[in-house]
């Protein structure tokens, strides 16, 4: 089996509001390289919260997370949060563009200066719009306001810029596909397996997903193991 790349030991996270109940209660995990783990619960169970404290978004109380062996503080926040990358489920709060958020991002110095992982804004630019145009994105739609885009085109913009930029290990999906039709759907999924290490297409960096979606039958298609979080 290969290592573990991404391992969670007891993370819990209470309530603040004075209950002290918690929404994540000792969470482990181990995630290794092609997994596509499928963190399910019923609504409200705190998926999209283990996500964010995965990422460094949220501070929980308790717990360890640890990325090929290190602590986050290790890395530094700034590049963790560019090698555990968190998509949200939609973007669409966003000002400008889609094209005006790439290029903001890549201009963060935790993505400048480091060999492989620095993708120009033009590189990500690039890969961002040829991934986007294979799930039905035309290249026009990069400069429009985000604010003007569908739910489904936001949603796959919002993707094809986390993917594009490169540099990820691990990328948390929140419902990623939950704005698109099923065929649209389908071939997403596709493209995002084919970036992994086993993948038609890897990307170089990209090792594993955690993946949360509702869907059963989207569970079984892309999943290679699941975790209930209502469960823990
Ligand atoms: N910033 C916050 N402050 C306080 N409580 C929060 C905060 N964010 C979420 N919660 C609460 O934490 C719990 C878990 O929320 P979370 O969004 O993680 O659930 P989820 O499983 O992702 O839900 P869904 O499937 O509906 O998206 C909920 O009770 C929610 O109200």
């Amino acid at each position: 089996m290969s290592e573990v790349l991404l391992r969670l030991r007891g993370l819990t996270l209470r309530r603040d509001d004075g209950t002290g109940s918690a929404i994540l209660n000792d969470v482990d995990l181990d995630l290794r390289e092609n997994d596509v783990l499928i963190l399910k619960g019923r609504s409200g169970s705190g998926k999209t919260t283990l996500l964010k404290c995965i990422a460094q978004l949220n501070v929980y109380d308790k717990g360890k997370v640890l990325l090929n062996g290190k602590e986050p503080s290790e890395y530094g926040l700034p590049e963790y949060r560019t090698k555990v990358l968190y998509i949200p489920q939609r973007p669409s709060l966003l000002p400008g563009t889609p094209h005006d958020f790439l290029r903001t991002i890549s201009s963060f110095s935790s993505r400048r200066g480091k060999g492989r992982q620095a993708s120009t804004s033009n590189e990500a630019f690039d890969r961002a719009v040829k991934l986007a145009r294979g799930w039905g994105i035309e290249p026009y739609l990069w400069d429009r306001e985000w604010a003007e885009l569908s739910g489904g085109e936001a949603q796959r913009l919002g993707l094809a810029v986390g993917l594009g930029m490169g540099g990820a290990e691990v990328v948390l999906l929140d419902e990623p596909t939950s704005a698109l039709d099923e065929e649209t759907m389908k071939t997403v999924e596709e493209s995002m397996l084919s970036l992994l290490p086993n993948g038609k297409n890897p990307d170089g960096t990209l090792k594993a997903f955690i993946w949360i979606t509702h869907e059963a039958s989207q569970a079984d298609r892309v999943g290679t193991r699941t975790l209930d979080i209502s469960q823990q």
